[in-house]
């Protein structure tokens, strides 16, 4: 029995860098990531994306600026769990980032993506989102530091 669990992820971007943010608690912590987290019962996934950004790193972004441009959805050895993470981007926003009890933001050229401290399967999409194409990924983990199996397609429509 898989207990499917939405979860959003938000990417804010602009020419030259993107925003990433260091967990400092909780599940993935000590790695870089997008922001976002759990969707609440009853909240839509695009109030929840909205939500997160700003709870993590005070950055406000309009629902209709975030962007669906991918789907991945993660498994683990043993565990009935699946995260059906949802990924956004956003080119249009406002604010600063600041650092709150979460997360430690911090804008990063593209080049220079600190994959060797992000979940192991970003290597395998972050190519899609830099090319701006659509993404849908499996990814079967053992543990947190193992990917036993994935698939990854670009897609057409989300
Ligand atoms: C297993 C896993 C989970 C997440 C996640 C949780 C909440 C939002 O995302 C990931 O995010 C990334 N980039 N890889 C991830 C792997």
């Amino acid at each position: 029995m898989i207990l499917n669990k939405v979860y959003t992820l938000v990417f804010l971007r602009n020419e030259q860098q993107i925003l990433l943010g260091l967990k400092k608690r909780g599940f993935g912590v000590n790695k870089w990531n997008g922001f976002g987290g759990k969707v609440e019962p009853k909240e839509e996934i695009l109030d929840a994306a909205v939500r997160e950004l700003k709870e993590e790193c005070c950055m406000s972004v309009r629902k209709h600026n975030l962007k669906n441009i991918g789907n991945l959805q993660f498994t683990f050895e043993g565990e009935a769990l699946m995260m059906d993470v949802r990924v956004f981007s956003a080119t249009s926003f406002v604010g600063d980032p600041e650092e709150t009890e979460e997360m430690l933001p911090k804008w990063f050229d593209y080049d220079k993506i600190p994959f060797e401290d992000m979940w192991l399967d970003d290597k395998l999409w972050f190519p899609y989102l830099l090319k701006d194409k659509l993404f849908y990924g499996r990814f079967h983990y053992q543990g947190y530091d193992k990917i036993l199996n994935y698939t990854i397609q670009e897609l057409n429509s989300m």
